[in-house]
C-alpha cells in the first residue's frame, strides 16, 4: 500500500459525480439524501480550507420526475429537453442547499469544445477564477443544448478533467457507484479486483475498463481512464471512489487508501 498522505497538500480540488450516484436505483429519480450528504460534505471541504469545484450530472434524471417520466426519451432532442427541464431543478436544490450550509453556488453549462477557442477558453477560465475569488462554489455541468455528446455517451468525466486543467486543480476526484478501477468490470466477474494504484495509464489499464452496466450512469469506466488520462498529463491526479463511502471526500484529502488513484507522473 502507498502512502497517501500528500494529498493533504492538495488545495484545489474537482469533485465530479456522477447520475448513478445522485439517483434511487429502482427509480432512476433523484435522491434526495444522496445530493444532500454530498452538498454537506463539499461544504465541509470548503470549510476546512480548500477550494473546491463541483462537476455534476443528474439533469437528465432531475427532469424525469420534473416531467413524470417513467424512462428517458428514446430521441436525442427528448433527452435534451428534460435535461432543460432537469438541470434548472438541480441547481435550485444545489442552491438551497449549500445555501443551508452557508455556502453559494454558481452554476457553469459548458461544452468540451470551448477549449479549441482560445477566447471562449478564457471567458470560462475568468469565470472560474472569479467565482473562486468571491469564495463560491462552481457547480458545473455540460450544455445538454449545445452538446449532445453527454447525454448520447455519458461522458462528464472527461469535461471534469478538462474542467481541472482550466482551474489547474492539484486533485481531481470521480464518486461513482463502484468504489475504484477493478482489474475487470466486477459486475460481470466475481473474481474482480480492485486496484489500488495506476503509475501509468497503459494498454492493459486500458482494457480494464470495458462498458457500463447501471441504467443511469451512461459513460462506465472507460471515461474515467479517459478523464485521468487529461488530468494526469496536466499533473494532476485523480482518485474514483464510491459516492456513498462515509464521510469519502475528506478521508481522501486525508489520505486514506480509498478506491483508484491515479498518480500523476512528475513533470519536469
Ligand atoms: N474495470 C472496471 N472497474 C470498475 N467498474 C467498471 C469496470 N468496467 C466497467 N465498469 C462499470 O462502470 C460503472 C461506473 O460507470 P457509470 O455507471 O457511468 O458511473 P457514473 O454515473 O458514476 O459516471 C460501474 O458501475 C461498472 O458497472
Ligand atoms: N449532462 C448530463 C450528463 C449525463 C452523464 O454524463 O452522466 P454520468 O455518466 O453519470 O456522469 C446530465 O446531467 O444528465
Amino acid at each position: 500500500m502507498r502512502d497517501r498522505r500528500y494529498l493533504q497538500g492538495k488545495t484545489r480540488i474537482v469533485v465530479k459525480i456522477g447520475s448513478s450516484s445522485l439517483t434511487h436505483a429502482n427509480t432512476g429519480k433523484i435522491s434526495l439524501s444522496k445530493l444532500e450528504r454530498f452538498v454537506r460534505q463539499v461544504a465541509d471541504l470548503k470549510n476546512s480550507g480548500k477550494e473546491v469545484i463541483v462537476v455534476t450530472s443528474g439533469a437528465v434524471a432531475v427532469g424525469l420526475s420534473a416531467l413524470n417520466l417513467e424512462k428517458k426519451p428514446m430521441e436525442l432532442e427528448g433527452k435534451q429537453a428534460v435535461a432543460a427541464v432537469g438541470q434548472a431543478s438541480l441547481m435550485m436544490l444545489y442552491q438551497k442547499l449549500f445555501r443551508e450550509y452557508n455556502h453559494v453556488a454558481g452554476q457553469l453549462l459548458i461544452t468540451k469544445d470551448i477549449v479549441e477557442n482560445a477566447k471562449r477558453k478564457q471567458n470560462v477560465v475568468n469565470t472560474f477564477k472569479s467565482l473562486l475569488a468571491y469564495g463560491a462554489i462552481p457547480v458545473v455541468n455540460e450544455n445538454d443544448t449545445v452538446a449532445t455528446e453527454e447525454i448520447e455517451f455519458g461522458d462528464n468525466d472527461t469535461l471534469s478533467a478538462i474542467v481541472a486543467t482550466l482551474v489547474e486543480a492539484d486533485l481531481l476526484i470521480l464518486l461513482s457507484d463502484i468504489d475504484g478501477l477493478y482489474d475487470k468490470n466486477p459486475n460481470l466477474h466475481e473474481d474482480a479486483r480492485i486496484i489500488s494504484h495506476v503509475d501509468a495509464i497503459d494498454e492493459r489499464v486500458e482494457h480494464m475498463a470495458s462498458g457500463s452496466n447501471s441504467s443511469v450512469g451512461t459513460g462506465g469506466m472507460i471515461t474515467k481512464i479517459l478523464a485521468a488520462k487529461i488530468a494526469n498529463e496536466s499533473g494532476i491526479d485523480m482518485v474514483i471512489s464510491h459516492a456513498d463511502t462515509d464521510h469519502v471526500l475528506s478521508r481522501i484529502v486525508h489520505g486514506e487508501d480509498l478506491g483508484t488513484l491515479f498518480k500523476a507522473p512528475v513533470l519536469q
